[in-house]
């Protein structure tokens, strides 16, 4: 698959949405695009499913030509889409079945692989049922069942576990990897850094139109700054946030300290903490970057915390993730 300059702008948009995109998934490979809300992911992939029309660009999809020939293109991926695009008033088995009629497969075929790919994805006993009486994480099953009945090359799966239990993600996590192993190349869009570092040999970080960064997740996470990078939960109490960074900065092998967001883990501010004192009974958060051994300057952390009266909530000792490398590139700010 590879798309090659790819421009979307929207009518009455001022700014493109994709703005010049370019890369390559080559075949069997696992593909993560990442970035914050309205980065252009899925106008990516909406071109790249023949959904939307780009402004500019080429792109090919299992060696056709995407432009001069969409209905052979379709022929040849397949798409799970983040929305219940399943026909309701189907049962499960009659969905897939509709969908091998669409791609024009014969009638014993569409219903051999239709219950081929429910016994693979272990719903070969609701196969009567109607959709809607299938838990979420059943019908994501569904829906990447039917993705596959036409057997594409190149599977596109916008937010492959949104929603779905640990058992289900799990579950859906294999079928993915077993796609790989069988040379199918698979295209996910994804929020969640774990799973873009747990499944994709590479990722695309995308950000106001534009691919900022494309590479494996190791490499990424490899330009990061050498170093480990130490969580604390303090109750500050009258010590306050900012006494206490300052504290922290200076104990040695601390080469900086950040104030944290609680839920996002976005920062409130760089170098020494200045972020306003927490006032709800929550403990205040901070991210330490040490490049020596951790475990002393942890020890004297705590020495630290400790000495000024303040009690430590929670510690986490951690090397620098893909959230990391994604924070750094795309900012705290919210979109
Ligand atoms: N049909 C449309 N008409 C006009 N503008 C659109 C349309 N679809 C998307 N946009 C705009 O294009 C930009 C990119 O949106 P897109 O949905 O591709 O981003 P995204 O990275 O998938 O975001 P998210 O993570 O929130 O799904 C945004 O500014 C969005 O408002």
């Amino acid at each position: 698959m590879t798309a090659r300059g790819l421009v979307k702008v929207y009518p009455k948009r001022d700014r493109p949405a994709v703005d010049g995109v370019s890369f390559a998934v080559p075949r069997g490979e696992v593909f993560g695009l990442l970035g914050p809300n309205g980065a252009g992911k899925t106008t990516t992939i909406g071109v790249l499913t023949t959904r939307v029309v780009p402004t500019r660009g080429e792109a090919r999809v299992g060696g056709v030509d995407l432009m001069r020939d969409g209905a052979q293109a379709r022929r040849v991926l397949g798409v799970v889409s983040q929305h219940n695009n399943l026909d309701r008033g189907l049962s499960v088995h009659q969905n897939l079945v509709m969908h091998g009629l669409y791609h024009g497969l014969p009638r014993r075929e569409r219903r051999r692989r239709a219950d081929a790919l429910l016994e693979e994805m272990g719903l070969a006993d609701r196969a009567g049922d109607r959709v809607d009486h299938l838990s979420g994480g059943q019908q994501q099953r569904v829906k990447i069942a039917r993705s596959l009945l036409h057997e594409p090359s190149v599977l596109f799966v916008d937010e492959p576990s949104t929603g779905l239990d640990p058992q289900s993600r799990l579950f859906v996590y294999d079928k993915l990897t077993e796609l790989h192993e069988r040379g199918v190349t698979v295209v996910i869009t994804t929020h969640d850094m774990e799973e873009a570092a747990r499944l994709c040999d590479r990722v695309g970080i995308m950000d106001r139109g534009r691919l900022i960064a494309l590479d494996t997740p190791a490499a990424l996470t490899a330009s990061l700054p050498e170093g480990t990078h130490l969580d604390l939960a303090v109750d500050v109490g009258t010590v306050g946030a900012r006494q206490l960074a300052k504290a922290l900065a200076e104990c040695p092998g601390v080469e900086s300290v950040e104030q944290v967001e609680p839920a996002s883990g976005g920062r409130t501010g760089t170098g020494t903490a200045g972020g306003s004192e927490e006032d709800d009974g929550a403990p205040t958060r901070f991210r330490l970057r040490t490049e020596a051994d951790p475990t002393p300057v942890l020890a004297a952390v705590l020495q630290v915390i400790g000495g000024l009266g303040c009690e430590v909530r929670d510690v986490g000792v951690r090397r620098p993730s893909l959230e990391d490398v994604f924070i750094g590139l795309t900012g705290r700010g919210i979109r």
